[in-house]
């Protein structure tokens, strides 16, 4: 694979630039690639485990020079940040994000970015219950969809390039706008980690009735659970807090249903139940004829 950028900045070093970072090195997508993370502990554990070429001690110095700069933060931190880079930006350097939302980080980030710096955000469609700078992997991107939000004023070798650097990495490219980007993933995504925080909280709740059982005993289907639930706290309350309207359009929605399927055992409607569930059945054969694999943390992994 050949070179797409000089220099690579990451901003903010968990799982996502940790995962980035080695899949840029695998590939040879970048001369250099310099981290930052706010946190001395996480810049000290960084250069410890030499996640990226050259750890730095401030956002302006890694950002400088860069002719990409991805903010690899939590959503809430995604506008101070590109304020405190944008100074220090190179004329003609692309600025990147990897937020979960995406309409939030446009509005929190674009206003600060100067003329001449060209802005696209991005999401790859992957992620693991585990977060830090010793959560990266370089296969986390293969074979998994990332999108990517231009508008019509984007450069469009700007976009090619960065096209590159994710196809680089393992994934497969697609562009949306940042209201359907957040909608679907309010459905596909930020809507069953709720549920999945809802129903392990229940499950807790229970534990001191049940004695511990509910863990003791715990099911596949609650294990999956936990693992989404395991997620980290503070990047997924800046998802609900900057995707309010979508996910409440959704979860809406949900608790309907939920209500359906509530009165249907209590009046012993099994018609209704087998036939919805036949109907959900359906969807999942059909995400797996579409070439997703079968199991359910690999949601959103693409056939190549
Ligand atoms: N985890 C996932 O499954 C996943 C998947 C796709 C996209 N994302 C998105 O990627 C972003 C990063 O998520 P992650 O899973 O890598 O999180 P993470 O918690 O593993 O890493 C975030 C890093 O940002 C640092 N940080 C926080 N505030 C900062 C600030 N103000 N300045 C500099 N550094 C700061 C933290 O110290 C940490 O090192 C989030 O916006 C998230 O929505 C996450
Ligand atoms: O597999 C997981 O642990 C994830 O939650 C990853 C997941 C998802 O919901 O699929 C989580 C958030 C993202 O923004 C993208 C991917």
């Amino acid at each position: 694979m050949s070179r797409v950028y000089d220099r690579v900045a990451l901003i903010g070093l968990g799982l996502i630039a940790g995962s980035m970072s080695l899949a840029i090195r695998r590939a040879g997508l970048a001369a250099e690639v310099t981290g930052y993370a706010r946190s001395a502990e996480t810049r000290a554990t960084a250069r410890e485990i030499g996640l990226c070429d050259r750890i730095c001690d401030t956002a302006a110095e890694a950002a400088a020079d860069a002719d990409l700069v991805v903010l690899c933060v939590p959503i809430g931190a995604m506008g101070p940040v590109a304020e405190e880079i944008a100074p220090h930006l190179k004329p003609g350097a692309t600025v990147s994000d990897v937020g979960s939302v995406k309409k939030a980080v446009v509005e929190a980030v674009a206003p600060h970015l100067p003329q001449g710096v060209h802005f696209i955000p991005a999401h790859p469609l992957a992620g693991t219950e585990h977060s830090g700078p010793r959560a990266g992997f370089a296969e986390l991107f293969d074979n998994r969809f990332c999108l990517l939000v231009p508008d019509a004023d984007t450069d469009t070798d700007a976009l090619e390039r960065l096209r590159a650097l994710w196809r680089g990495m393992g994934a497969t490219v697609e562009d949306m706008d940042a209201e359907h980007h957040d909608l679907v993933l309010a459905v596909t995504s930020h809507a069953p980690h709720l549920i999945a925080y809802t129903m392990v909280g229940v499950a807790d709740d229970l534990r001191r009735v049940t004695d511990s059982e509910v863990i003791r005993y715990s099911a596949a289907g609650f294990r999956d659970f936990t693992r989404i639930a395991a997620s980290d706290p503070t990047m997924w309350r800046d998802v609900f807090l900057n995707n309010k309207e979508a996910t409440l359009e959704i979860l809406g929605r949900f608790t309907e249903e939920l209500f359906a399927l509530q009165r249907a055992i209590r009046t012993g409607d099994g018609d209704l139940l087998f036939d919805y569930f036949t109907r959900t059945r359906a969807i999942r054969r059909g995400i797996i004829e579409a070439g997703q694999d079968t199991d359910a943390p690999d949601f959103g992994r693409v056939k190549r």
